[in-house]
């Protein structure tokens, strides 16, 4: 029982450092170091080029530190070059890898009957990736710019240092304003314009009911207000940060101006050389620039963060759970054990501490009023949601642990569902019957035959390859048929369907009964909600009906089923 009572505890996702990772990350330091000592060489040649070579009028002189002043510059050209290709290639990767497991939590996040919320995910991540793709890395590790050449200016004079010292302090203080001035409100305008979009999805989701009933224009009117007062919070966080942009933009230009007067009284006085004015000037600018880029660049920052932070909490929240210990003593069909089921806005109590034990070849028939909550259950079974508690086992393994196995293989072979209103997706209805793996025709055209859609297929316009999902022309019904064949498909030792009659004539659903009566002989278990009960009699093994309350009752029609 402990390992029922521990279930279900949702991880977070892990955070790994890679070996790989690390790799890049010192080489990325190496090459913005051998970078760094190019740049900073180069206002020190000119230093001596205008001091020395400009007294002493020695040519050979000025051309050699011209040469060396050339290759010096061209080294620091081609380490950000390096440098840059590498941060791509980093960058690239990890965004490719964020948007799977965006993806991947999106899935996860549909399945649980959320899927605004994975489409704002997959949006996010594509923020993400857009900041990462941008000049982020480069920017960070330019930072490392400032101390080396405020450290610099220090040996020319302490009068420059001190100079760029104070530059940067208040540019970064800028930066810090500019963080404290727009965070609440950028992070408010990204999570509001994040609800605006998903919600707008999700109402125009149904687009025949919307255009049949004329609901758009209601929709749109319902949404502009929101829209207008996302933009509004967008816009204001904008305004703060493009005026914080310009007064850093101009405290660089102070800097500039303060260092040449400074190098000029320090000239007057002997204190420094003619020279040091130039190699200052550059210096000063080498030192605020990366800061004032950082400062710059924030709003993109900050909305990236927020998009990050979205992502990350849908992430962990849709996380696979930890599954339960397979159980090797557990018998070798269905267990359902203790299983107690919610709604999936965890308001309500559906079914409560459900015991069944169900062998192969029998075939159990779900009833109950609408909203009892029959199709949870069965969603629950495939491991598709998380019950309140308890555990379902195929074989001793609990399902929820099926599809994070060996990917969805696994539950391909195991498993066949027909969900309610058949859910066909975008590809050929061979695609569809086969579930969009490389399998034989053959074996598409053996499960269409099983449930008597064979012929149905072969009057379509191009037959197997005749388009099915969202946008196909098929009807309700041959929708319907495809996904039977779909649940059928490759022998599956578990088979859930969920109104299976639904939207099929007569002869159709003496074919469908047919097909589950032959799943029986090779061993399948079938579990199936109906709302034709006389129709299954002399079929079904045993009858489970649900109540309203929570309560259930299980009676086995034929060859014992225990409860
Ligand atoms: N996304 C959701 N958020 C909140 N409640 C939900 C959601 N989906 C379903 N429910 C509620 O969960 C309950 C069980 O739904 P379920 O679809 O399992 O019922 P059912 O017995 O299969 O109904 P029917 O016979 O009408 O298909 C219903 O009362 C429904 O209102």
């Amino acid at each position: 029982m402990s390992d029922i009572l521990a279930y279900p505890r949702p991880v977070r996702a892990p955070r790994q450092i890679t070996l790989q990772g690390l790799w890049i990350a010192v080489l990325g330091l190496l090459l913005s170091i051998g970078a760094l000592g190019a740049m900073l060489a180069a206002p020190l040649l000119t230093m001596h080029v205008f001091d020395g070579v400009l007294q002493s009028r020695n040519g050979d002189t000025l051309v050699a530190l011209a040469v060396a002043y050339a290759l010096i510059v061209l080294l620091g050209g081609a380490l950000r070059y390096l440098r840059a290709a590498l941060v791509a290639a980093a960058t690239d990767a990890a965004g490719r890898q964020l948007q799977f497991q965006a993806l991947g939590a999106s899935v996860r996040g549909a399945l649980a009957g959320d899927r605004t919320r994975g489409l704002a995910a997959l949006r996010d991540a594509g923020e993400v990736r857009r900041l990462l793709g941008g000049a982020v890395a480069s920017d960070l590790m330019d930072l490392l710019m400032v101390p080396a050449a405020v450290g610099l200016l220090f040996v020319l004079h302490p009068y420059y240092g001190s100079l760029a010292l104070l530059g940067c302090a208040i540019l970064t203080l800028l930066g810090a304003l500019a963080d404290l001035t727009t965070r609440k409100l950028v992070r408010a305008a990204s999570n509001e314009q994040a609800r605006v979009t998903a919600a707008l999805t999700g109402r125009l989701r149904s687009r025949d009911m919307i255009d049949g009933l004329g609901m758009l224009p209601a929709i749109l009117r319902r949404w502009r207000p929101d829209a207008e007062r996302s933009i509004e919070i967008a816009d204001a966080a904008q305004r703060r940060a493009r005026a914080i942009q310009e007064l850093a933009t101009f405290v660089g230009l102070v800097l500039q101006m303060a260092t040449i007067c400074v190098g000029i009284w320090l000239v007057t006085y002997h204190h420094a050389t003619p020279g040091s004015i130039l190699a200052a000037t550059m210096l000063a600018g080498m030192a605020s620039s990366p800061v004032s880029r950082v400062v710059a660049t924030w709003r993109d920052w900050a909305f990236g963060v927020v998009a990050w932070q979205r992502l990350s909490r849908f992430i962990a929240d849709t996380a696979t759970p930890a599954p339960p210990p397979a159980n090797p003593s557990a018998p070798a069909g269905l267990s359902v054990e203790h299983l107690t089921l919610r709604t999936p806005d965890g308001l309500r109590s559906l079914v409560r501490d459900l015991d069944l034990s169900i062998c192969a070849g029998q075939i159990i028939g779900i009833r109950g009023p609408n909203g009892v909550g029959k199709s949870t259950l069965l969603r629950a079974i495939l491991g598709l949601s998380l019950p309140e508690a308890g555990v379902v086992r195929l074989a001793g393994e609990a399902t929820y642990a099926l599809p994070g196995r060996d990917g969805l293989a696994v539950v391909a072979s195991r498993v066949g569902y027909l969900p309610q209103g058949a859910q066909l997706l975008e590809g050929s209805v061979l695609d569809n019957i086969r579930r969009f793996t490389d399998a034989p025709a053959e074996q598409a055209v053996a499960a269409a035959r099983l449930v008597g859609a064979h012929a149905m297929i072969g009057r379509l316009s191009d037959g197997y390859g005749t388009p099915a999902g969202l946008t196909s022309g098929l009807s309700g019904g041959q929708k319907q048929m495809v996904a039977l064949a779909r649940a059928f498909f490759g022998t599956p030792s578990l088979l859930v369907l969920d109104e299976p009659e639904a939207g099929l004539d007569a002869n159709l659903i003496r074919d469908l009964r047919a097909a589950v009566a032959q799943a029986q002989h090779q061993g399948t278990i079938t579990l199936l909600v109906t709302h034709d009960p006389a129709g299954w009699e002399g079929i079904v093994s045993g009858w489970l009906d649900l109540a309203a309350d929570g309560g259930w009752h299980f009676e086995a029609v034929a060859r014992g089923t225990n409860a």
